[in-house]
């Protein structure tokens, strides 16, 4: 809970800074609403008092103050509510968002992204960056809802000590709101699950790729039924907790009903006993209405509190573990310059998060530098793993990433992907313009002419950008108004990005042609053969090619064939032929598959 007062500080320093006059504003509508509660009694007691020793003027001027404060209590209340919703609304979307984004993009590694719990966590924050900030306007109003409370006391006191007892029954809601927002919050973890698979869902219905196998396949239907039903689950869930919260308040008012009644009671009964004057009746008469209205307030400021920490748990959780994250990843050592002895793994283990099976299973390799070295295998036999954790995206249960023997661990993330460059089977298509969607591959080079037609040239993209409708310039994408590339064309914006830097020490190609025709293929590798060995004379680079065709790893320096998690042969393609092992099967099977047909 101490994190919290924290949390409220910085957000209201955020909303201050994100709108300065409406803050300001908000904060001198709350002060003066305290104000105008006290402003209203005294005001009454004085009109009634001088009514009833006759002195009219006086009671003239106390009326005029009772209108005056009364009306002014009406007006503060909307303008406080309208100034802080839009202050609340505006610091969320332009401050405590971009913070959520710039936090889950501070962490290096991919691992928090593949979890459920954190994607759960992070879409509910994401939708409710809005309420985070609203958490601190909820403390301010609470603390004005408190310092009304005392000067209702104060007044009532005044009148009948015994009418304090008021105070302590006016918690009982408060208390029975909370009970039934905890029941809400947990609900709301609870079914997130249910709400993200819903979410997948309808993505995967409604957009471009997956609509189309949905419809070849006739499977819209059956997926509306998978999201309806995970829909209903979320929904049940949700309404058991909220019905359950109703009936905790309706509990907590039933108890303060009961005491406020007793109380009117006991004040009518003093007046009659002749103990009171006028004055005094219409005072706790009106302070008894006014505390109702204040304690209301203060109920629905704790219940928001209360129902806010749905979301405010969920974001101190991910603070937690971005900090967390950050401090695991502070090796603070320099990359090496350039590599003489290589990249090496020494008995490497992985198993994802949430799987029960390793991924790599003690994989111990040499890849010396300045070669290429290829990687192979079945589906699923570890490769991609591989190239993630030597690009620093995992980090092994067991084992080490070596250097030239220093531990990648140890090495500044940062700095050692400034010295790497990946182009993955799944890439990524950059909804920017052609030039930008390949300068980024190195930013500091991004307005670089040379560097960008360089790596335009080894992804053999330069008919691709002399076609475009406004070339270099052209706005890709068709959601942002641009011209749509085929699957290959953008594999060769994934390829020209990856070839932006020029002294990479790891230069990896994960599947970089999948999408690409046989010829296109064949020219590629050539052209980053070229390139890998004029790398490797630089900076000893090693480039590692994942691929499943046999014919375009035969030009490696070494082959690694990979299955199960494990090497299970290792050396060059001619060693790997003559082993008459698992490579040789494979490759055996592959030419098989593409030789042409006997007389044809
Ligand atoms: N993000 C992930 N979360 C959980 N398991 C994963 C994840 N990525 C891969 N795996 C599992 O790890 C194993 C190795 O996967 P990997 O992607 O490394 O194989 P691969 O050889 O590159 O396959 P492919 O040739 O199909 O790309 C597989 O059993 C796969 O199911």
């Amino acid at each position: 809970m101490s994190r919290y007062p924290s949390l409220w500080w910085e957000v209201l320093r955020l909303s201050w800074r994100t709108a300065p006059g409406l803050t300001a504003g908000a904060y001198a509508a709350v002060a003066v609403s305290v104000g105008a509660v006290a402003a209203v009694g005294l005001s009454l007691r004085a009109t009634v008092d001088a009514t009833a020793q006759g002195a009219a003027g006086a009671a003239l001027l106390g009326a005029a103050g009772v209108a005056g404060a009364y009306a002014l209590t009406l007006v503060l209340q909307d303008l406080t509510t309208e100034l802080v919703g839009t202050v609340s609304d505006r610091t969320g979307r332009m401050a405590v968002h971009p913070r959520v984004h710039r936090d889950i993009n501070a962490v290096q590694g991919l691992e928090h992204l593949e979890r459920g719990d954190f994607l759960d966590r992070v879409s509910l924050v994401r939708r409710s960056t809005g309420s985070i900030a609203r958490s601190g306007w909820n403390a301010v109003l609470a603390v004005a809802s408190v310092l009304k409370l005392l000067v209702t006391v104060v007044l009532l006191g005044g009148v009948d000590p015994v009418l304090l007892v008021l105070i302590p029954l006016a918690a009982a809601p408060v208390w029975c709101d909370h009970r039934g927002q905890l029941l809400v919050q947990r609900a709301e973890v609870e079914g997130a699950e249910a709400h993200r698979v819903q979410q997948h869902l309808f993505d995967t219905l409604v957009g471009a790729a997956g609509g189309k196998e949905v419809r070849v396949a006739g499977a819209a239907e059956r997926l509306l039924g998978i999201q309806a039903r995970a829909w209903r689950e979320a929904e049940r869930v949700r309404f058991r907790a909220r019905a359950f919260a109703a009936l905790w308040t309706l509990a907590g008012w039933t108890v303060f009903v009961a005491g406020f009644t007793g109380g009117i009671a006991l004040v009518v009964r003093l007046a009659a006993g002749g103990t009171g004057g006028v004055g005094d009746l219409v005072l706790t008469v009106m302070l008894a209405v006014s505390l109702r209205q204040t304690m209301q307030g203060t109920v629905a400021t704790a219940a928001e509190a209360t129902g806010m920490r749905r979301v405010i748990e969920p974001y101190l959780w991910l603070r937690d573990l971005v900090r967390a994250e950050r401090e695991r990843g502070a090796a603070d050592e320099p990359p090496p310059e350039a590599l003489s002895r290589g990249i090496a793994l020494a008995g490497v283990s992985f198993t994802y998060p949430g799987t029960g099976r390793r991924a790599l299973d003690d994989v111990s390799v040499l890849l010396p530098a300045g070669s290429v070295v290829a990687v192979v295998g079945e589906y699923g036999s570890g490769k991609t793993t591989l190239v993630k954790l030597l690009l620093s995206f995992y980090e092994p249960d067991s084992g080490c990433v070596l250097l030239d023997g220093r531990d990648l661990g140890r090495v500044r993330t940062a700095g050692w992907r400034a010295r790497t460059s990946a182009v993955f089977q799944d890439f990524g298509r950059f909804h920017t313009v052609f030039r930008e969607t390949v300068g980024i591959g190195d930013l500091p080079r991004m307005g670089d002419g040379e560097a960008l037609r360089e790596a335009v040239r080894a992804a053999d993209a330069e008919a691709l950008a002399e076609r475009l409708p406004e070339g270099w310039e052209t706005q890709l994408g068709r959601e942002l108004g641009g011209t749509e590339l085929s699957e290959g064309q953008w594999q060769r914006t994934a390829l020209a990005r990856a070839s932006m830097r020029g002294d990479p020490l790891l230069f990896v190609l994960d599947e970089p042609t999948a999408s690409l025709d046989a010829p296109s293929e064949e020219a590629i590798f050539r052209r980053y053969m070229e390139r890998a060995r004029a790398h490797a004379a630089v900076t000893g680079a090693v480039t590692v090619i994942v691929s499943h065709r046999f014919s375009t790893v035969a030009g490696a320096d070494l082959v690694l064939v990979m299955d199960r998690g494990r090497i299970v042969e290792s050396g060059t393609h001619g060693e790997l032929l003559a082993l008459d092992g698992r490579y040789s099967e494979l490759y055996g099977m592959q030419a098989r598959a593409y030789a042409p047909e006997p007389g044809g």
